[in-house]
């Protein structure tokens, strides 16, 4: 398929050879180009693994994975990745920094773009003098001044104040929509992710649970309230009762009986904790999301 940034067919990560530990598995979906993608899901369910494989620095244990068309590695270039550990050399400078970043992307590097960003850093300062929010800060700057195609962020904003947090979600967006950047960004921060991202993918497990436009997905669910009663012939993924009230988040198979429910539309992070509580709720792609031709061999 074209205009695909990720392709991922039955992909599966397991780490270790003797105290094996299954990270992914069977995962298969599609993130089309120039989408701001969150990447959701509990502690220990397999997103910065998830990333690692699109950025190529980890190899699939089964399945495969393409970027950008080709595979992880023949799309180095084209990808910026931000781990959670944001691993930068402790004893350059801000300034050094940025002009090895500047050295090594010799043919795109934006300085105007990674300066800005990196203004507030004094440039004479040491990255290990640096405080957690401010390498995130310079982190982001060599990524964005690389004018990646895709960029993949792990818990890019987690250690920042809500001023920095605000500005580079502002930058972060900017981007996407002038150069079609696609951006996939992990987080923990629901709220966070719903008024910025467009997309989402909810990993638990090691499994992709949900996947697609976020618009869709929460239309595809309904939120129903009533007396405790039949919730057929609908897809239900939580019920809870309260005395004689039921409250049910459903994928609604035909109409909702409005005489029997009162319908409301979920909000996102309604939805992804619903999914979270209750892991048996069957997964949901959209169209677009849905892989369902094996891609070539990563
Ligand atoms: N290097 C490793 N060796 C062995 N197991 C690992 C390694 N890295 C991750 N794992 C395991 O793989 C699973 C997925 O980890 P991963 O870091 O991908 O989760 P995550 O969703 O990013 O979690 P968090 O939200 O806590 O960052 C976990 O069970 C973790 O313990």
């Amino acid at each position: 398929m074209t205009g695909a940034a990720i392709e991922a067919y039955g992909l599966g990560l397991t780490y270790g050879r003797r105290r094996r530990r299954t990270a992914l598995r069977d995962c298969s979906f599609r993130l089309p180009a120039g989408r701001i993608c969150a990447l959701v899901g509990p502690n220990g369910a397999g997103k910065s693994t998830l990333l690692s494989l699109a950025a190529g620095l980890l190899r699939p244990t089964e399945g495969t994975v393409r970027v950008l068309g080709t595979t992880p590695a023949g799309a180095r270039t084209r990808i910026a990745y931000v781990s959670q550990d944001k691993p930068l050399y402790q004893q350059l400078t801000v300034a050094d920094t940025l002009w090895a970043g500047a050295q090594l992307n010799p043919a795109a590097w934006d300085s105007d773009t990674a300066e800005r960003i990196a203004d507030p850093l004094p440039p004479e300062a040491r990255v290990k003098s640096l405080s957690g929010g401010q390498r995130t800060r310079l982190a982001l700057a060599l990524a964005l001044g690389k004018r990646p195609e895709l960029m993949l962020l792990d818990e890019p904003m987690s250690d920042l104040d809500p001023l920095a947090r605000h500005q580079l979600m502002g930058v972060l967006m900017a981007e996407a929509v002038e150069h079609g950047t696609t951006i996939v960004m992990s987080s923990h921060i629901l709220t966070e992710l719903e008024g910025a991202c467009d997309y989402l993918l909810l990993v638990d497990g090691g499994r992709i649970r949900l996947g697609g436009e976020s618009d869709d997905i929460v239309s595809a669910h309904a939120l129903l309230t009533g007396q405790a009663g039949d919730l057929a012939p609908h897809t239900v993924v939580e019920s809870r009762t309260t005395g004689r009230q039921l409250t049910a988040l459903v994928r609604p198979e035909g109409p909702v009986d409005r005489t029997a429910w009162d319908v409301t539309e979920p909000s996102l992070e309604e939805l992804l904790l619903a999914h979270l509580r209750c892991p048996d709720a069957p997964p949901l792609l959209t169209p677009s999301a849905d892989a369902r031709e094996e891609v070539t061999a990563a």
